[in-house]
Parts: structure tokens; sequence; C-alpha cells
């Protein structure tokens, strides 16, 4: 038996030594990824932009489920059954409605959304906010009531504004997962029958009995009751790539919870094979929940957070080291001791990028809601950023290419003439394998349902169904009186290694079993001793014969036909009952019988998606399990390059630099297992690539996991959907055309923001330090640069609703951190200038340089600074002349002009003795209007030099 699993093992995964090492994040790669990064400061972690301390591992827990594990293994089955106090064939309606009133919903704990308390309770307590309640403090102590009414106002402004956008986009993404709904097969007893139905994985009670098979995922805790060459893979959670078999039968070698044979942890998923278990927990008391923390708190790291968490310290760097400095050249300078640790509070709250988090929220809620009304739903939000890097999107052809709706074309033996026991043999073939079921199952049974029983019990409607279901998911059943006196004794279940699957079935009349084995040509002639011949004994297969075999498969496959072949063998009769069926040994000596193909035409939308990729820089890899002729035909029809292709076998024999290589350049990739097709994103990926996978079976789930971006589609097998970033209602290049845009628009209006705010605040380093070292006077009053700071975040809120230029969406756009910093070096310095030109002309031209006339020097400079600030979105938000060639959307344009007016107007409301303003007189606006004018200017001709040198703006 251990033999017998070994080789199972081997054959299941043709290269064990590989481990996945996947945080499950499927980390971005941008194009110079930064290392994790190790510090921790409460103030980042409450912005939001510091990752959850990772907790760690619960050793008491581990080892409570490791016990409870170990005591429901030891269980038989009947105790079980009777722990978990269910029948054989399912719970009845009632019982399930009582459980589920009992146990609740089967939702992992750390998955239910944040409460809206708790975001309040955030909201308020913001380091932002916690700096500006000292200051209000300081005010009581200081008898200055005006600054702490304006304060704490401010408080409540910035909590309550940061409460709404963050409960906005929370409840959105609430929304976007509930679009994704996970279905299970559960057998229950509906009026007394035991039947399958298919239900919300949320509403799967402790108790219920579970049909497993190939593709699905663990709805809960599960022990295993029966099984039949059972693979689970539970790479999810340990990383360990090669799949473990699972039975019904305990072991005492057991020494953790992942080594329990017979129980299937809940998210773990099945390869291959099938069975039959009975959930024992459901929701919070699964084991996976006691660990989701540790699993979301290391899903959280990408690329991009990580470099925005990187300017995020950057900018509080500043802070820090300015702070100090600030105060002390103030109080050096003025004398004034307390107001000038109040001005270096201010700047502290300056710098601050308390917006930061929520724009990025806000940015990433509005491109979701953006993608849900395109057919596309984001599970990871952090993949929309992705999807506007992505260069390279590799593809699977079943669905994609064609338009899976596959339909038996012919059936003919070795002599090129229709055969019938070619179909009757894949029929019983299709009928009774348990595994991995797929369309082209579910169109061969279709298919002799309509031949041999039409018109049947529910009559030819039934067939009519079935046939529109191909292609959809839904399962074909065979017609029961087609397949009477044979029975399933055993089965070699379908993997993407072996590509072939065998069924032993006893036969009527005492014949002995038969064993029927389908799969892909040549891998079933490998299995192959002799040839069936039409009216006449099976010759022997010669090596000329399996030549003829393989060119008339070319030969449909140049035709576009995917093609399977048929093999049998008959047992003698002498064979024990009891024996014990083996792959290795009893997979061998058959009689080929010949060929089945099926058409599966190209999409007729395909050519001119792909078309539209290229031309937006996107270049298109297929990835298949399939024939190399038959993906040839695909690709040239929907114009994807054929020059350069490879199958799996060619990859294998490659030393690792030529695998590198070949990835690189080849378009078609053919006969690919699940592990090279992971092998191969990998490989893309380590070539800077931001890599996107489009897939949807038990065999893409490990590259999905891999790439950048998982795609997968509504209708994908539950692996697939669970292993992705993002689900497409449709699974079409188009749709993924129209995400790809929003996912750039998404990118470029984050990155606006992060450019901006990481410029401008380097900006007000300089002017800061300038003005302190310059002034008599403290430069601008504490409550003077809050309301600046306020108001300027209050321009900032519609940047997610800004538009793109549209040669900025022609390209993917990978980011950088240094790309950032280029930009921030190089951009803020620039308004110091003008901080130091509007400075000049207050100083010397209006006569504003002593204690007397401050009030109107901080006023003038209040107004310039933002002005100046809130208007240079405009200039950064587009490569050519803001307001002359591009126009910001209205909701921006509308926005900025409302924050100026207001910010020009507050001087000279009853507001401004609270703010200790002045009223600016007419000769101011000439310096302001000139120092605007001027700021514009300039940025645009560095933004030209910058652009020629760096080739790149946003
Ligand atoms: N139901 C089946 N029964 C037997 N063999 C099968 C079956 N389905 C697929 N195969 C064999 O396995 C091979 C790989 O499967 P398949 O073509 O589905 O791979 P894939 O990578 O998912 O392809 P695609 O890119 O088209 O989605 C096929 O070429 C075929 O020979
Ligand atoms: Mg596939």
């Amino acid at each position: 038996m251990v033999g017998k699993r070994e080789e199972k093992k081997r054959l299941l995964s043709d290269d064990s030594s590989i481990t996945i090492n996947d945080d499950g994040a499927g980390g971005a790669k941008f194009a110079d990824e930064p290392e994790k990064d190790g510090c921790t400061t409460g103030i980042l972690r409450a912005l939001g932009l510091k990752e959850k301390k990772k907790p760690k591992k619960d050793m008491n827990k581990e080892k409570e489920f490791n016990d409870k594990f170990r005591e429901i293994s030891m269980l038989d089955k009947d105790s079980m059954l009777n722990r978990t106090g269910s029948p054989l064939s399912g719970l009845s309606e009632e019982e399930v409605k009582r459980r589920l009133g009992v146990y609740g919903k089967n939702v992992i704990a750390q998955v239910k959304p944040i409460s809206w308390y708790k975001l309040l309770f955030v909201a308020f307590t913001h380091p932002f906010n916690i700096v500006l309640t000292i200051i209000a403090t300081v005010s009581i102590a200081t008898q200055d009531y005006a600054t702490f009414a304006v304060v704490m106002f401010m408080v409540l402004l910035s909590a309550v504004l940061r409460f709404y956008e963050e409960h906005k986009s929370s409840k959105a993404f609430i929304h976007l997962k509930s679009l994704v709904k996970t279905t299970v097969t559960v057998l229950r007893t509906i009026k007394g029958v035991s039947t399958e139905v298919q239900i919300d994985i949320e509403d799967v009670v402790p108790g219920d009995i579970v049909p497993l098979k190939a593709g699905d995922v663990f709805p809960g805790d599960v022990r295993i009751l029966e099984s039949n060459s059972l693979f689970v893979s539970q790479s999810s959670l340990t990383g360990e790539f090669l799949p473990v078999e699972k039975g019904p039968d305990a072991s005492e070698e057991q020494t953790t919870i992942f080594d329990t044979p017979n129980v299937g942890i809940m998210s773990t998923n099945i390869v291959s094979g099938s069975g039959i278990g009975v959930v024992f927990d459901t929701g919070c008391r699964t084991y996976i929940s006691s660990i989701s923390e540790i699993l979301t708190s290391t899903q959280t790291t990408n690329a991009f957070d990580v470099g925005v968490k990187k300017v995020a310290y950057l900018l509080m760097g500043f802070g820090v080291v300015l702070v100090p400095i600030v105060i002390v050249i103030n109080g050096l300078t003025t004398h004034d001791w307390v107001d000038s640790t109040m001005f270096g509070l201010s700047v502290a709250v300056g710098l601050t990028p308390e917006m930061l988090p929520m724009i990025l929220n806000a940015n990433l809620a509005k491109g979701a809601a953006d993608m849900s009304k395109k057919k596309t739903i984001v599970k990871q939000l952090h993949s929309i950023q992705n999807m506007g890097a992505m260069d390279i999107l590799c593809s699977d052809k079943t669905g994609t290419l064609t338009e899976d709706n596959v339909r038996l074309d012919s059936y003919i033996g070795g002599d090129k003439k229709e055969l019938a026991d070619v179909l009757r043999y894949s029929f019983f073939n299709s009928s009774f394998q348990k595994g991995l079921k797929n369309v082209l199952d579910n169109s061969i049974i279709s298919y002799y349902n309509n031949q041999f029983a039409p018109g049947t019990a529910d009559g030819s409607n039934k067939n009519h169904h079935e046939q529109e279901a191909i292609g959809h998911g839904a399962e074909v059943k065979p017609d029961e009186r087609l397949i009477e006196g044979y029975a399933l004794v055993d089965e070699f279940p379908f993997d993407f290694t072996r590509r072939r699957v065998s069924i032993i079935l006893s036969q009527p009349e005492s014949k002995g079993n038969l064993l029927i084995c389908k799969g892909a040509v040549e891998e079933v002639l490998s299995c192959c001793t002799h040839l069936a011949v039409r009216d006449s004994e099976p010759i022997l297969l010669t090596p000329d014969l399996k030549e003829q075999m393989l060119s008339i498969t070319n030969e449909l496959n140049v035709d576009g036909l995917r093609v399977l072949s048929v093999a049998t063998k008959v047992f003698s009769t002498d064979i024990p009952s009891d024996y014990e069926y083996d792959v290795k040994n009893d997979e061998g000596g058959l009689t080929f019988y010949g060929f089945l193909s099926f058409i599966d035409p190209p999409k007729s939308d395909c050519a001119g998606a792909i078309e539209m990729l290229r031309g937006n820089g996107i270049e298109i890899k297929v990835l298949t399990g399939d024939n190399l002729a038959v993906a040839r035909k695909i690709c040239k029809d929907v114009g994807i390059d054929t020059t350069r292709v490879i199958s799996g076998i060619e990859l294998e024999n490659a030393s690792p630099e030529e695998f590198d290589e070949l990835v690189e350049r080849c378009t078609l990739f053919a006969k690919l297992t699940p592990i090279q097709k992971y092998n191969v994103v990998k490989a893309l990926k380590k070539h800077k690539h931001t890599v996107g996978f489009l897939g949807d079976g038990v065999n893409d789930a490990l590259a999905l996991r891999e790439a950048d971006i998982g795609i997968s589609v509504d209708t994908a097998t539950n692996i697939a959907k669970d292993a992705s970033d993002i689900i497409l209602l449709e699974k079409s290049l188009t749709v993924i055309n129209t995400a790809v845009r929003t996912g750039r628009i998404t990118h470029a209006n984050t990155i606006k923001y992060i450019k901006m705010a990481a410029s401008s605040n380097f900006g007000n380093v300089f002017s800061m330090l300038i003005a302190s070292a310059w002034l008599p006077f403290i430069p601008l009053k504490p409550l003077q640069m809050l309301t600046q700071n306020l108001l300027y975040d209050f321009s900032q809120i519609s940047i997610p609703w800004d538009n793109v230029d549209e040669e900025y969406l022609k390209i993917p756009h990978p980011w950088s951190v240094r790309s950032l910093f280029k930009f921030m070096v190089f951009l803020g310095p620039i308004s110091s200038i003008f901080d130091v030109g509007i400075f000049s002309y207050m100083w010397w031209y209006l006569g504003w340089t002593t204690e007397v006339t401050q009030s109107s020097f901080q006023t003038g400079w209040y107004v310039e600074g933002l002005i100046t600030q809130v208007f240079i979105v405009h200039m950064i938000r587009t490569v050519k002349v803001p307001f002359i060639q591009r126009w910001a959307s209205w909701q921006l344009t509308v926005n900025t002009v409302i924050i100026a007016a207001i910010c020009i107007a507050i001087p000279y409301t009853p507001l401004s003795p609270y703010l200790l303003m002045e009223k600016l007189p007419a000769m101011y606006y000439p310096g302001l209007a000139s120092t605007f004018v001027g700021y514009f200017l300039l940025t645009q001709i560095v933004k030209k030099i910058y652009m020629a040198v760096f080739g790149e703006w946003l």
C-alpha cells in the first residue's frame, strides 16, 4: 500500500523537491522590489501604513487542534457519524436550520468586516488627531480658547471625514466580496430522499456530508469517510508543493495537524481522486480560522504597499529631524518657546501624510467598484495596481482563446473510420470516473445520451439542456439505462502529469473486469501493446503503427481539433475480488482503440482583443496542458505568434539559464504540467515582468497563486477561484482589456497623489528651514498651518475621480520607489524657490518685516503656500500643459477651485481674527499671481527636461 502511495505521489508531481514559498499574497513585483521592512513604529501602524505585528503561532491552540484532529482521526466511520449526528444520506432541512442557528454561518472570523465603531475609534485616535489634541490642550493651558475651539473643530472634521471615507470604502469591499460566491455540493435529505444540492459555502454546517472530488476546496474541517485515490494539496497552508494522499484510515504516525491522514483542513484542496467526508467544524471553530490572523497579516505585504510605507517613513523622518531644528531656531529668534513648540508640532502635523492611507483606500475602492461594473470582481485589492503594471499575460487556451463550447466531432479507429467502440468506451470512462470531470467528458456523455437514449423519461428536452450546459461547468449525467449492469471497481484518477484517466468496471454476464483508459494520445499509447482492428483480433502495436497513430492525431490537431484517445484491457475472471489494482502494474498492456476529436472553435472577439492588449503593451503567452499542434492552430487563428513555441518535455530538458531564456522568448507553451506552468510564471517574474495569469482549472491553481495577478472566472473550479486575485464574470480577453485600463487609471491616480505629497512635503521642509532662519517671527501661526493642512486634505479627496492621459493608459507602468524619490528630489525644491520669491516680495516690496506686520506676512504665506499646493496637482497629473492642452476631471477642477476660493476668502471673513490673519491688501496679489505663474512655468519646463532625461513622468 505504501509503495502504491509513493508511486502515485511520484506520478502526480514531476518535481518533488520544489516547495512554494508563497505568502498567499501573490506578492506583486515591481521594478525594484524592496525587501520586507522590519521596523515598526506605532505611528505608522496607526496610520494604517504599518503591518500589524505578525502574531505568533499560538502553541496551545496548535496543540488543542492537534489533539482534536487525532481524536477525530481515531474514530471509525460510524462513531464519527454518531459524533456529528449525521446520517450518511445527509442532514434534513430542519436540522440544517437548527444547526445554522447554533453554529452560525461558515465564515472565518478574520474575514468579517471591521465594525463601524472600531472604524470611528481609529479615525479619532489617529496620530494626526492626537497631535492636534496636544495642541488644543496646550492652548487651554495658555488660556487661548479660540485656538482650542478651532483645533477641536479640526479634530472632529478630520475624524468624521476619515470615518466617512473609510466606512464607504469598507462597505464597497464587503459588497464586492459578496459578489464572488463559492458554492459546494453537499448531501441533504430532502423529503426523505438523499439529494446532492449546491449551496453557498457559508451555509455549510457541522454534520454536512460532502462528496469530495478533484477541484474542490474543503468547505470546513472534514473527516474523510471514503476515498478513492484522493490527493490533497495543502500548499495554501504549508507551502508544500507535493499533494498528499488522504483516506478514511487513521495513522499512528501523525505528528502535526497536516499529517492527519483522514482529515481535510478547511481551505486546502483536492487535486485528484474522489471521496466522501463529513464536516465536523465550520467557521471560527476551524483550524484555518485559528491561524487566519497569521495568514492575513502575511498577506498584506506587497511591493506597492512596502514602497508606499517607505515614502511615509521618509516623510516622517523629515518631521523627526526637522521639528526639533525648527523649534530651536524659532525659539532662539523669537524667544517665545511655547509658540515655537506649537509651531514645531504643527510642522509635524503638516508633514504627516495623514491622508495617504485614506486616499489609497478610496482609490482602490473606486477602482474595484468601476471594475465590478465591467464584469471584473477584485478579490485582492492590491492586484488593481498590479493590473496597471502587468506587461505579460499568460493564459490557458480553453475558454479564453476558444469558445469553451466543446462538441464531439468524430470517433474513429486506427483506420481513420468511425468506430462505435471508441465512443462507447469513452462514454463509460467519462460516466464512471469520479475525479476531474471536464467539458470533454460532458460532451461525450451528452453525445452518447443523445445517440442511444433520445426521448427518454424526461425526453429530448433534457439532452437539449445538457448540450447548452456544456462549457458552463455543469455536470452532465449519463442515462442510467446505458450503464446498467456495469459498476465501478477502481479508478486511477486523471492528473495533469499522466494526462489520462483509467477506470475499472465490473461487467455483466460474469465477464472479466474491464479497464478503460482515456487521455492524451501519446500518454495512452505509452500504456498500449496492441491495436484494435475492425472485426478482427487486436494486433501488436509496433513502433511503426505507433507513429501512424501519432500522425493521425497530428492531422486532426492541425485542423484545430482537440483529440483524446481510448484504450482498454480485460482482466481475467480469476482475479480475486479483493485484488488491489495498482496504477503502475495495471495501467499497462492495453489495447489501443482509437480517437475522439472535439471542435472547440476560437472566440470571435479574441483576435481583436489580443490586438488591443498588444496595443496596450501587454504580451500574451499561452500556457496549455494540451497538445502543441492544436494549440498552435488556435493561436494562429487568433493572431498569436507561433514561430517560437515549445513543449513541456523540451522545457524539462533545458538548463536553468536556457529555461529562463526560452520562457522569455516563446509565446506558446504546450503540454505543460501544473508545476511547469508555475515555473514559467516564476521565471517571468524573475525577469522583472509583472505577470498576469488567466486560468480556470485545477492545473492552473499553482500558477495563479504565483502570478502577480491571478485571474480566474466565476465558473472556474473552486481551487482556481480561491487562488485568484481577480474573478471575471465572463472569461474574455476583452474584459481583461477593460480591467487593465481601470487598473492603470487607479494606479495613475494613486501615484499622482503619492508623488505630489512626497514632493510638496519635501519642498516644505526647505521652506520651513529658510523661513525659520530668516524671519524674526514665527513663519506661520500653528492655527494657520493647521487650517492650510486641513484645506489641502480636502482638496485631495476628489483625486480618485480624476481622469488620466490616454498616452499613459497605453503602456504598463511598473512603479519603483526609486522613481518616486527621483521625482521628489527634482520637483520638491521648485516650490521652495517660489516660497522664497513670495517671502522676498512681502519682505522687501510690502515691507512686512517686523513683529507688527507679522500677521500680514503669515497670512500672505498661508495663501501662497496653499494655492500653489492645491494647484500643483494639475501640473503633475498630465505630461501636457494643464488648462491649455489637458483638463482634469470636473470633480477635481471644481474642488481645487472651491478650496482655493475658500483659502483666499478666509482672511476677509469673521474667522480671520481667530486664525490671527490680516486682510491682504490689493498689492499682495500681483506678487501672488507672479509666483503662481512663475511656479507653473518652471514646473512645465522641468517636466519637459525630466521626461527627456528619464523618459517617464508619473
Ligand atoms: N476528460 C479528460 N479525459 C482524459 N484526458 C483528458 C481529459 N481532459 C483533458 N485530458 C488530457 O489532458 C491534457 C491536458 O488537459 P487540458 O487540455 O484540459 O489542459 P489545460 O492546460 O487545462 O488546457 P487549456 O489550456 O486548454 O485549458 C489534454 O490535452 C488531454 O489530452
Ligand atoms: Mg484548462
